[in-house]
């Protein structure tokens, strides 16, 4: 489905999200962002995701001071009410993925798209369960590097895919962008 779009920025430093933007046929430049991603006092994890994607589209609007939309995304993983972003060296990986191990988590993709006179956002949840996973195949994940660039330290489109039983909703939200949801948000900013 060809979306008829002049162009749009994307803010972002991901190779995922450049990727699957692509899929949609949007003419767009990728914008190099460096947002601290700090929770607050107070913030939920489903109000931080979405603050953070606003935060990157924000910081990609000062760098272009166009009429052109940002768009920007920030994805998270949530056990038990606890955030699972990117794991800072291997313990931690390791760590996540024993906690993801034989249970179900949810993956939280804020998407934001602006410019200087609108603002639209939304959030998109997928729960990921994932089978019993052993020490060893564990460790031996975490050795490709694979989980150091991912929340929660893996990647369903990758080698972590045989970790996941089943899921419920959007699969291209896990990965980072989810792609319909992302083309009706255009589409209603350009028609708004
Ligand atoms: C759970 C999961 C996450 N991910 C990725 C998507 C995101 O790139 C990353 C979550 O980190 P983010 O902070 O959302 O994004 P980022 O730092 O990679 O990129 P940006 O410059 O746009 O801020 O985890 C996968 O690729 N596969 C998965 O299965």
């Amino acid at each position: 489905m060809p979306l008829s779009i002049p162009h749009v920025y994307l803010a972002s430093t991901s190779p995922r999200r450049a990727e699957l933007l692509s899929l949609l046929n949007v003419n767009f430049s990728l914008l190099s962002i460096n947002v601290p991603e700090i929770i607050q006092i107070g913030e939920s994890p489903e109000e931080y995701v979405v603050r953070l994607a606003i935060d990157k589209a924000t910081f990609g609007l000062g760098l272009t001071k166009g009429v052109d939309p940002i768009i920007a995304a920030d994805t998270i993983g949530v056990l038990d009410k606890e955030i699972l972003e990117k794991p800072k060296d291997e313990a931690e990986a390791i760590e996540m993925l024993m906690k993801l191990s034989n249970r179900t988590h949810t993956v939280y993709t804020g998407v934001c798209i602006l410019n200087q006179t609108k603002q639209i956002t939304e959030l998109i949840s997928t729960e990921v369960t994932f089978r019993q996973l052993g020490m060893d195949e564990i460790k031996s994940y975490v050795d490709t590097g694979d989980p150091f660039d991912k929340a929660g330290a893996y990647g369903i489109q990758g080698r972590a895919g045989a970790f996941v039983e089943a899921i419920n909703g959007n699969y291209h939200n896990v990965v980072g962008l989810p792609l319909a949801h992302v083309s009706k948000l255009l589409k209603c900013f350009y028609d708004n």
